[in-house]
């Protein structure tokens, strides 16, 4: 059965406003501060760890949820969510805290193949060797599990809304990531947070 799309289009980020917002330094730490003073955005603390610790991460998401298989033919959906994925998106993957992997090698290559600059996800993956290798794609996870999730979960929606780290993300919100936490920033504020980063006078 196809897996419902909620948004077809995720529009990519122009390169130069990514790569301002990861000069920023302490980048999650200004964002939050930005989104607290505009009242915009959600901020999750550091519930989800880099396989790779230093490694840092912005796009606009795309978006994956799972549910708990309920029939009897589950399926999962990392690659369509790539496919849909425009270039430098970031994979948002919402398993619900299942400790069963949803990402692994395999997947994170593929991830990358897709043009996904990296991948967060509110549960589990697994091949960690792999996922911490100095070239690997940045992953981010609440946990690792070596069981994988074939047959126990079940893809629920693609482009709708996700849970990451207790925070809600849609598609086409700007996520950052980096050892801090995590920060969705909404995509019609993705200008206003990174004046308000270039310019804030606090040292964060
Ligand atoms: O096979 C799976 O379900 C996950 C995995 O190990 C991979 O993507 O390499
Ligand atoms: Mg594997």
């Amino acid at each position: 059965m196809a897996v419902p799309v909620r948004v077809a289009d995720v529009a990519p980020v122009p390169g130069e406003v990514v790569a301002r917002y990861l000069a920023l330094p302490d980048m999650t730490c200004a964002v939050a501060d930005a989104l607290d003073e505009l009242g915009v955005g959600a901020v999750a603390a550091d519930v989800l760890r880099a396989a790779r610790p230093g490694a840092r991460l912005c796009g606009p998401a795309v978006t994956l949820r799972y549910e708990v298989a309920r029939h009897g033919s589950p399926v999962l959906a990392d690659r369509d969510l790539y496919r849909l994925a425009p270039p430098g998106a970031v994979a948002v993957i919402d398993a619900g805290g299942s400790e069963y992997a949803v990402v692994g090698e395999i997947s994170a290559g593929c991830a990358r193949d897709a043009g996904v600059v990296g991948v967060l996800v509110e549960g589990a993956v697994r091949d960690f060797d792999a996922l911490t290798t100095a070239d690997a794609l940045p992953v981010w996870s609440r946990a690792r599990s070596p069981r994988n999730a074939r047959g126990r979960l079940d893809a629920a929606e693609l482009n709708g809304p996700a849970r990451l780290g207790g925070i809600a993300v849609l598609p086409g919100d700007l996520v950052v990531a980096d050892d801090n936490g995590v920060a969705a920033v909404p995509a019609d504020h993705v200008t206003a947070v990174l004046r308000r980063c270039e310019t804030a006078t606090d040292t964060v």
